[in-house]
């Protein structure tokens, strides 16, 4: 029996784990669950998974959790209570699927524990992948991919040298606004945004694929995971997303991943590594799809992706700006405070007035993405 423990519980990634573990109850037990303000799903989560330990995000709401669960389930909040699922429990393994850079210290924590990493949440990667990398590293700690573009890597690189790697190349679909010009994008709605073509996620990563700074996170997450320079790192439209991606050798010899767009194949890969197991996702039929497509990335139209390779390439605190700048540039346009097009400048002028610091540590992080946070807020 593996044992997991889930930050995010209640979120797009955390249900479909949860999907998952329901699928094999022999397979699995649940320790601890944490998400944050949905505290109604939570209880149903208690009463169905039976994990020891739950936190959510603030006191209050765990007082009125503990009204409506078994007494004998220990209760936690705020930033101690995600430590507390992290790395207080039993479980073999934690799957990080909470939104955003607030991921980071529990996933540190998690990984001092010695828990092997389902790593959903690459805000954590990208704010601070040298720290993180090398946590793992240090502790004997495998960090298992859940993002679909990763684990496809992960999957075709099972066995092969990586020095034998050419390039590898992400797929990305376009996302909501992938047949739009930009002076198409100026009026956009929140609601239209929200719309991804394949997928169905969490509000902040929908509005990312729509700037393609999803796959800019993702580039980040990819040189960190894979340990590939950035030069190895290609992006290429795919508006199908049955090609999760794929790695070119240097032989030019190409392995993919392909598979419908269902997370619960890739989150079931990471619990049940390195084996495989019937998952509840549908087959894929290649003659019903009939044909793929692929376009040739415009970094123009997408300049999100383009400031992410150069934040990448930059080094150091940069992509720890990058990112916390884009988290508030997409709450702020959720919260219909910012134009859609905004977001990509909100980005550019919080990066302009960072200076970077070389090979932070987590203080200097923390301090930075605060900075960022603020900057990003009032520009
Ligand atoms: N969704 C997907 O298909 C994919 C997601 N990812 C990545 O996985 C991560 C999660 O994404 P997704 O599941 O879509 O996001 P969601 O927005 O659906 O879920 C976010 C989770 O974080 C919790 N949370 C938010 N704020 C807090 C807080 N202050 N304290 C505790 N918990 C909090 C939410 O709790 P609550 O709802 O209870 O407030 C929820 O459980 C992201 O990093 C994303 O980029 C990667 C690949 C695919
Ligand atoms: C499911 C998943 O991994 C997402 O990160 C997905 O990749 C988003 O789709 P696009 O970024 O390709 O639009
Ligand atoms: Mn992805």
């Amino acid at each position: 029996m593996k044992k997991i423990s889930i930050l995010g519980s209640t979120g797009s990634i955390g249900t479909q784990t949860l999907d998952v573990v329901s699928h094999h109850p022999d397979l699995f037990s649940v320790e601890g669950i944490a998400g944050g303000y949905n505290i109604s799903l939570l209880a149903e989560q208690i009463r169905r998974f039976h994990p020891k330990k739950v936190s959510v995000a603030t006191k209050a709401l765990a007082d009125q959790l503990a009204a409506q669960v078994p007494s004998g389930v220990q209760l936690f909040y705020g930033p101690e209570g995600l430590l507390e699922v992290a790395a207080g429990t039993e479980a073999d393994i934690v799957v990080t699927a909470l939104v955003g850079s607030q991921g980071l210290q529990s996933t540190l924590a998690a990984i001092e524990a010695g828990k092997q990493i389902g790593l959903a949440n690459k805000e954590t990667l990208v704010s601070a992948g040298h720290l993180v990398t090398k946590h793992a590293a240090k502790c004997g700690v495998k960090l298992l991919p859940i993002d679909s573009e990763h684990s496809a890597i992960f999957q075709c690189l099972n066995g092969e040298s990586l020095d034998d790697i050419h390039k590898i190349t992400l797929t990305a679909s376009g996302g909501s606004f992938r047949d739009r010009t930009r002076e198409e994008l100026k009026d956009v709605t929140v609601a239209e945004a929200l719309k991804h073509p394949n997928w169905s996620m969490g509000a902040k990563i929908t509005i990312d694929s729509a700037t393609m700074a999803n796959k800019g996170l993702e580039v980040i997450e990819a040189h960190w995971l894979f340990g590939l320079s950035y030069d190895q790192i290609e992006v290429l439209i795919h508006p199908e997303s049955i090609i999760h991606s794929f790695v070119e050798f240097k032989d030019y010899s190409i392995i993919a991943q392909l598979g419908l767009p269902d997370m619960r194949v890739p989150i079931q890969y990471a619990l049940t590594y390195p084996q495989r197991l019937p998952t509840p996702s549908a087959r894929l039929r290649l003659s019903e799809i009939g044909r793929l497509n692929f376009r040739e990335m415009d970094y123009d139209r997408f300049p999100c992706l383009r400031m992410a390779f150069e934040s990448g390439r930059a080094g150091g605190s940069t992509p720890s700006v990058f990112n916390a700048a884009n988290e508030v540039a997409v709450e702020r346009f959720l919260q219909g405070k910012i134009k859609f097009l905004q977001i990509e400048d909100v980005i550019a002028e919080t990066l302009d007035k960072h200076e970077k610091v070389d090979s932070p540590e987590l203080e200097q992080i923390i301090e930075i993405d605060r900075w960022a946070r603020h900057t990003a807020a009032i520009i």
